[in-house]
């Protein structure tokens, strides 16, 4: 592969970029025009062998999950997505026509979610195949990890545990119907990212937004810690997918850990109070994916869940890259 003629033929691949893209790929760095309201900058890599293996994801979905979970933390802000620069860490492993394939779904959802990748880098690499992606979105009122207050909603976007299922049927983990295995599948490799449920929660004047990367324990711990808040969730109310509960009772494992621990759905969990919870319904409507109310934040600190045997400390033990593995 040669460097230059691969980036010319990745480029190629792209759609067209946004109007307020002055200068894309091709000069030493890209020229864009500032938007009204505040900028919201974010990154996150996808590393071969923690994020992947060729058995659990397309090159092609690769490319379209590699932004989506980007645009999700932009969304988490309550922003929505702009300008992408892409980077590459190629292991020799990888030849020219799977990058190509890469860039195909990196096209898909820039065109699917109205952003531009206006730049990147690509380098060689003894290591695993990486692939990095910084973006830039905008806001015009951010919503943050620390605006809970006592009394509070708690609420949680779509549907959970969807992802983890996916990753245990595709690594050969079995479930009960095909249907079922390829709904979970694509859960895993086809996160959707909340743009529009996270826009409408900024309106509404949600308190606190994040999104599900680690897992609903990890993430509803990190507003409980930056609100200074104690987040209490009924178990009876997780809106876990249908589709896990009849895995887990294929895999002899509890649905609601799926939930909690599974992490990777990419829904977005907040805090609202009730007027906003109320204005947040009704805009989500619009939208065809269901927020559901899964308890209230008190005085105190700490996550606990009520279950049928009384309250149980849901503790912050998502993904976590240093002691996950
Ligand atoms: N190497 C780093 N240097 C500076 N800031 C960092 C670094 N790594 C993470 N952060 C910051 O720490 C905060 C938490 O990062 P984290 O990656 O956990 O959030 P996230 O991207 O929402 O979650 P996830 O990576 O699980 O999707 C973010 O504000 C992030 O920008
Ligand atoms: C092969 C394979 N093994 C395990 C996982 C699960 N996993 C990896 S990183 C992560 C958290 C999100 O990443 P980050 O915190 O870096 O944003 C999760 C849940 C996977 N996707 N593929
Ligand atoms: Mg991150
Ligand atoms: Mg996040
Ligand atoms: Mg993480």
């Amino acid at each position: 592969m040669d460097e230059f003629a691969l980036i010319r033929a990745l480029l190629e691949r792209l759609p067209a970029p946004r109007p307020d893209v002055v200068v894309a790929s091709g000069d030493d760095a890209a020229v864009v025009t500032p938007p009204r309201g505040q900028l919201v900058l974010t990154t996150d890599a996808l590393v071969e062998g923690v994020h992947f293996l060729e058995s659990t994801i397309t090159r092609h979905n690769l490319g379209y999950k590699s932004l989506a979970v980007s645009i999700s933390d932009i969304a988490a802000m309550g922003g929505e997505p702009l300008w992408a620069t892409v980077t590459l860490a190629v292991s020799p492993s990888w030849r020219e026509a799977e990058l190509a394939e890469l860039y195909d779904g990196l096209a898909e959802a820039c065109s699917e979610f109205g952003c531009s990748v206006v730049g990147g880098d690509v380098v060689s690499t003894p290591g695993p195949f990486t692939v990095s992606i910084a973006l830039v979105g905008k806001a015009e009122r951010p919503i943050l990890r620390s605006g809970a207050r006592p009394g509070d909603i708690l609420f949680v976007t779509g549907w959970l545990g969807g992802s983890a299922a996916g990753l245990d049927v595709l690594q050969g983990k079995h479930s009960a119907s095909p249907v079922t295995q390829a709904a979970l599948a694509r859960c895993h490799q086809r996160p959707t990212p909340r743009i529009g449920l996270g826009l409408a929660a900024a309106r509404a004047g949600v308190s606190a937004l994040n999104d599900v990367s680690d897992g609903l324990a990890s993430e509803l711990n990190e507003i409980a810690t930056a609100s200074g808040v104690r987040c209490v969730i009924a178990e009876n109310q997780l809106p876990i997918r249908p589709e896990v509960k009849e895995h887990a009772r294929f895999a002899g494992r509890s649905a609601v850990d799926y939930a909690l621990y599974g992490g990777e759905d990419y829904e977005l969990v907040g805090a609202a109070p009730h007027e906003a919870f109320a204005r947040l319904l009704a805009a989500a409507n619009l939208y065809n994916v269901p927020v559901t109310a899964i308890g209230r934040c008190e005085d105190g600190d700490g996550v606990v869940m009520r279950t049928a045997d009384g309250l149980e400390v849901v503790e912050a033990k998502g993904y976590n890259h240093f002691t996950s593995r």
